[in-house]
């Protein structure tokens, strides 16, 4: 049986799930879509050749009996409403980072999970499920560079829109790094604090760019990341691993090496659709074999709580300056380990 989706929120990444969902992955369709634009959903209704019907609401979209699992990919104010709504229906739920803006919320959405009593929700992280990350975590967990001890990162944006404010490089663009080095590392993080270069002349007046978080695991991994949304070349993810006995690099994404006009060239992405465009198709491939499964994987929504927690604790470490502690609640039995 085909999986039947509705989308709350039709801008850049619900319309490019919706186009994944039709033309690029199997086994389901979206009969539903939602924005508080309605004109926007019903063009991308239009443009998608969706056989899909335009709610005017989130609530109404996640009632629909034809409604069986919902992606929730509004702003991510909204987020935390839809998914409550959607597991107190029952109904499996994907939504996009973040899973709530605040720890609290997150915390609610985890309560409500383990009360349903089975897991319905899965947070948009898709790093995990990028090749190059994974090549990476096998290198790490094979032992072939010894136990990490120091990971430097660098997440680069070409530009953003005057919309983007200080604390969005943590809850928007490193909230990546936050999920993505717990998983690579199987750890939690013990503490943040966050240190401002100079800023460039790029970047608005409201906003401070670059930036650089400092993290300490719990096991006593130091990591670095520099976030610099306004880099002007391109959309650039590094990531390096420091272990006992070596030294592994996130790969870069894959391109052709050119010689011409003097130079020898590789190109660089400038989108992060693009960046990640494999990785989102196996992760939304992923829920949707899942949830035709009866089950539901991926991250959940306790990763998504402790990227809240730690977001929170770097949001708070941008202001003040300190080392800030991240105190995580007891992970409930439910979610395994
Ligand atoms: N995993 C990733 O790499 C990734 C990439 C991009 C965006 N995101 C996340 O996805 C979310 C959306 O980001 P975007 O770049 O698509 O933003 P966007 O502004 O392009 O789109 C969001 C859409 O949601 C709509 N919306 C807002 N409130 C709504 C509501 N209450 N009900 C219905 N629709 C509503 C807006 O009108 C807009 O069309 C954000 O939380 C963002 O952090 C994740
Ligand atoms: O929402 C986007 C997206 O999550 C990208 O992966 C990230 O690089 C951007 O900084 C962020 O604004």
């Amino acid at each position: 049986m085909t999986l039947k989706i509705g989308v709350i929120g039709t801008g850049a990444i619900g319309q490019d799930h919706a186009r994944r969902i039709t033309q690029s992955l199997s086994g389901a369709t979206v009969v539903a879509v939602t924005d508080i634009h309605p004109q926007q959903a019903q063009e991308v209704v239009q443009k998608l050749g969706l056989n899909a019907t335009v709610y005017a609401n989130g609530h109404d979209l996640i009632a629909a009996a034809d409604v069986e699992a919902v992606l929730v990919t509004s702003w991510g104010p909204t987020h935390e409403e839809f998914v409550l709504a959607a597991i107190a229906r029952g109904k499996p739920v994907f939504c996009e980072k973040p899973l709530a803006v605040t720890a609290e919320g997150c915390m609610r959405i985890v309560q409500a999970e383990v009360e349903h009593g089975k897991r319905l929700v899965q947070v948009g992280f898709m790093r995990p499920y990028d090749k190059g990350y994974r090549a990476l975590k096998n290198v790490i967990d094979s032992d072939q560079i010894g136990a990490p001890l120091i990971v430097h990162c660098a997440h680069r944006n070409p530009s953003v829109g005057d919309g983007y404010t200080t604390d969005m490089a943590i809850t928007d663009t490193v909230i990546h790094e936050i999920d993505v080095l717990r998983w690579l590392l199987d750890d939690d993080y013990a503490s943040v604090q966050v240190v401002y270069p100079k800023k460039t002349r790029n970047a608005s007046s409201h906003l401070a760019d670059p930036q650089i978080i400092l993290m300490e695991t719990a096991k006593g991994v130091r990591i670095d990341v520099e976030v610099f949304v306004n880099c002007q070349y391109g959309y650039d993810i590094q990531c390096e691993v420091v272990g006992e006995t070596g030294i592994a690099r996130l790969p870069e994404p894959s391109a052709v090496p050119m010689r011409s006009q003097a130079r020898n060239s590789v190109a660089i992405l400038t989108d992060w659709k693009q960046r990640f465009i494999d990785a989102y198709d196996v992760e939304l491939q992923g829920f949707i074999d899942a949830v035709r499964q009866g089950e539901v994987g991926g991250p959940s929504a306790w990763d998504g709580y402790a990227a809240a927690v730690t977001a929170d604790a770097c949001v708070l470490a941008q202001k003040t300056g300190d080392i800030v502690p991240v105190r995580m609640a007891p992970r409930p039995a439910f979610y395994g380990r």
